[in-house]
């Protein structure tokens, strides 16, 4: 059995819990925070394109915290691996919280304990640009896996899922690793746009000096068995929808290729507060959402993946989306929710490295400025609460 440990069991993380474990090859320690006494009491119930209806999920261990998941050494009073909670290591530890940089900065120093150098690989399966880049500064000798998720999935209560759109997954690795000159396939292309950026930490899952450990094979070969993992969790809903999960071999042209709908459609449908088809039908079509994309194509186009963001492909984009869809992207949905967006890794990143090759954004830089401000004034009624 392999050993995983989720963190973020929103949308998108029950869904690939539900999948890793459906694979009977795995078992998921999800680390829950404000649902973890209702999902522990009552489980998920989901509603899923791919899996039909399941009542009462839940997850083999379920635990409060990162340090409830930490690792435990076999002891005389633990008598076989297979006893509830107790793990020795994980093979995987999946991160689907929001690629929000205070979290992710914050989560850090709480993840070292759960990587067993050799043995674990972190998996991001986020939105956004340049995410891994905090992690494999901070991770440096551990495979990172770097998911991009067409699912459509969202929470509708503390422990309800509403799974609508076929889970479509493309994973890859980062090949992050610098002392080996054949690793890095990206790095003539690779930007670091985090704003900030952790040092590598001194602790042994961190170790820059140990370079023997991370190899290009060893991350493509750990990127394999994880898209095998979920895709045999995904058996039958592939033959349903044609849900899937497929190997990739340059994850960052994936990230271009998304952002093209994340940048324009989650940026002015949380701007504008209304669904992706009323975007689509309304005079911000041909006035804001084509030039934001077209917008997005010239930076990726900029920095080198042009072949990821050619016109057929935005051509297609821009239709691919019915006018007559409700649906509300993730960014707005979590601006209705009062909730911090992810403004930075959909529309922050991709500006800096605008700025980097002199690339002309004159709609996509009003729209963040103005997001800049709704962000501002959430952080503002957040803090009367909390001062209540
Ligand atoms: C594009 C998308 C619907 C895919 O899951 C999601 O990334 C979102 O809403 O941000």
């Amino acid at each position: 059995m392999l050993e995983v440990c989720l963190i973020g069991a929103g949308g998108v993380g029950t869904i690939a819990a539900y999948v890793l474990e459906k694979s009977q090859q795995a078992r998921v320690t999800a680390v829950l925070r404000s649902n973890y006494a209702v999902v522990r009491e009552q489980g998920f119930d989901i509603d899923s394109v791919d899996h039909g209806d399941v009542r009462g999920w839940k997850p083999w261990n379920i635990v409060p915290s990162l340090s409830a998941a930490i690792p435990k050494p076999a002891t005389s009073t633990t008598t076989t691996s297979q006893d509830q909670g107790h793990v020795q290591g994980y093979d995987f530890v999946v991160i689907t919280t929001k690629a929000l940089p205070d979290l992710i900065a914050s989560l850090i120093p709480d993840l070292n304990p759960l990587v067993t150098p050799g043995k674990t690989s972190l998996v991001l399966i986020q939105n956004g640009l340049d995410i891994e880049a905090p992690l494999a500064a901070a991770f440096p000798d551990t495979p990172i896996l770097s998911g991009i998720s067409m699912i459509g999935s969202r929470l509708t209560s503390p422990r309800s899922i509403f799974h609508e759109d076929p889970d479509l997954l493309k994973l890859g690795a980062y090949f992050h690793h610098q002392d080996d000159s054949t690793n890095n396939i990206h790095n003539n292309k690779n930007h670091s746009t985090s704003s900030s950026q952790p040092e590598p930490q001194s602790s042994s899952s961190s170790s820059s000096s140990s370079s023997s450990l991370l190899s290009r094979e060893t991350q493509l070969a750990s990127a394999r068995r994880f898209v095998d993992l979920y895709n045999a969790g995904l058996g039958d809903a592939h033959a349903k929808t044609g849900a899937e999960c497929v190997l990739v071999h340059d994850v960052v042209a994936a990230r271009w290729r998304k952002l093209l709908w994340n940048a324009s459609f989650n940026t002015l449908c949380t701007l504008l507060r209304i669904s992706v088809g009323e975007l689509q039908s309304s005079p911000g079509r041909a006035a804001l959402l084509e030039p934001a994309m077209r917008e997005i194509a010239a930076v990726a186009t900029a920095a080198g993946f042009g072949e990821t963001v050619s016109d057929e492909i935005v051509a297609a984009m821009l239709d691919e989306t019915p006018a007559s869809s409700p649906f509300r992207p993730s960014m707005l949905v979590d601006l209705e929710k009062g909730r911090p967006f992810e403004l930075d890794v959909i529309l922050g990143a991709p500006l800096r490295v605008a700025s980097e090759y002199n690339v002309p954004t004159p709609v996509l830089t009003q729209v963040y400025e103005l997001l800049r401000v709704v962000q501002w004034t959430l952080q503002q009624n957040q803090k009367k609460i909390q001062e209540r």
